[in-house]
């Protein structure tokens, strides 16, 4: 068996064409949906993700505000510009890029962040909701690459409900979030959480229909430990050494050889990281539409 692929940039392409349209609906009405970043200090990755974000915006018609800062910011001038960015009527949501430098105080960055603003979907308030309400519709916005995850698989046709889903990792943008949301009953799946303190991970990996690896360690699932037929999404991202070149490379928590067994596989790069930028502009769009209602 050769695992179909659940591919992610195919997807948010076609995410974002969708979110294009509700973008000139909107500015039809007056209204342009602006997405801010704060991006502290140069690490090229993080750099490299907030200039795709602002790429993705001109692309679906949302105006960009970015705030690039030294790396020896202090908190209280960072907190200054959270509050400028709250304050700001051009801007309908934004993100701290994470993670922040160590001397930071990240919870408290992010508390200070509007949660009508709160383009990441991480705010205590927004992640409080998403956990309060599970039975009414969501009307905030929800964290980007578990939302990216779940459209992933229901944009190709896979049936959630019912189905027994392991995650792999219990990261804040990832880990902590994803349950509340595959819980809802709008998807009924039953979520066992794993971590690095779990005992026998490779048995709770080989039950699960679907599998969401997201714990930043190269190749931690292998074929050996997924049930065949499986669902297997790879969210995580390190950095090893090519055992050729030498040369530092991405990989991730997926082995390769895991599409000989599983239904199907998220590639990585090309499945939930393009999927995680279409779910941020989507919440932008979203909270643009409720300052309209
Ligand atoms: N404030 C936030 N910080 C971080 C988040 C987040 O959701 N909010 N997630 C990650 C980084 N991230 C977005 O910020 C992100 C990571 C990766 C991708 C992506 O599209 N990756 C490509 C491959 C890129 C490569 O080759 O290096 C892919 O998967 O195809 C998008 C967004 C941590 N910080």
């Amino acid at each position: 068996m050769t695992a179909q692929i659940l591919d992610g940039k195919a997807t948010a392409a076609e995410i974002k064409a969708e979110l294009k349209e509700r973008v000139s609906a909107l500015r039809e009405k007056g209204i342009v949906p602006g997405l801010g970043t704060i991006l502290v200090g140069d690490d090229p990755g993080s750099q490299w993700y907030v200039a795709g974000k602002h790429r993705d915006c001109a692309e679906v018609g949302i105006a960009s505000i970015r705030r690039d800062l030294p790396a020896d910011i202090s908190q209280a001038e960072l907190e200054a510009v959270v509050e400028e960015l709250n304050a700001d009527p051009d801007c309908t949501g934004f993100i701290v890029q994470l993670p922040l430098p160590g001397h930071l105080d990240t919870d408290a960055i992010l508390e200070l962040v509007d949660p009508a603003k709160d383009a990441d979907g991480l705010h205590p308030t927004n992640l409080g909701r998403l956990v309060l309400n599970v039975n009414r519709p969501i009307t905030s916005p929800l964290p980007c690459t578990p939302r990216g995850v779940i459209e992933l698989m229901l944009r190709h046709g896979i049936d959630i409900r019912g189905k027994d889903v392991v995650v792999v990792g219990r990261g804040v943008t990832v880990g902590r979030s994803i349950g509340a949301l595959l819980t809802r009953r709008e998807y009924n799946a039953t979520v066992t959480l794993t971590h690095t303190g779990t005992h026998d991970l490779d048995e709770h990996l080989r039950r699960a229909d679907i599998i969401v690896a997201a714990a930043g360690v190269a190749g931690l699932v292998t074929a050996d430990n997924v049930k065949p037929g499986a669902v297997v999404l790879d969210v995580g991202v390190s950095r090893v050494e090519d055992p050729v070149t030498g040369k530092s490379v991405v990989a991730g928590d997926v082995a390769p050889e895991v599409a000989e067994v599983a239904a199907w596989v998220s590639p990585n790069p090309g499945g939930v990281g393009p999927m995680t930028r279409a779910l941020l502009l989507q919440n932008v769009v979203e909270s643009a539409e409720r300052e309209l209602a």
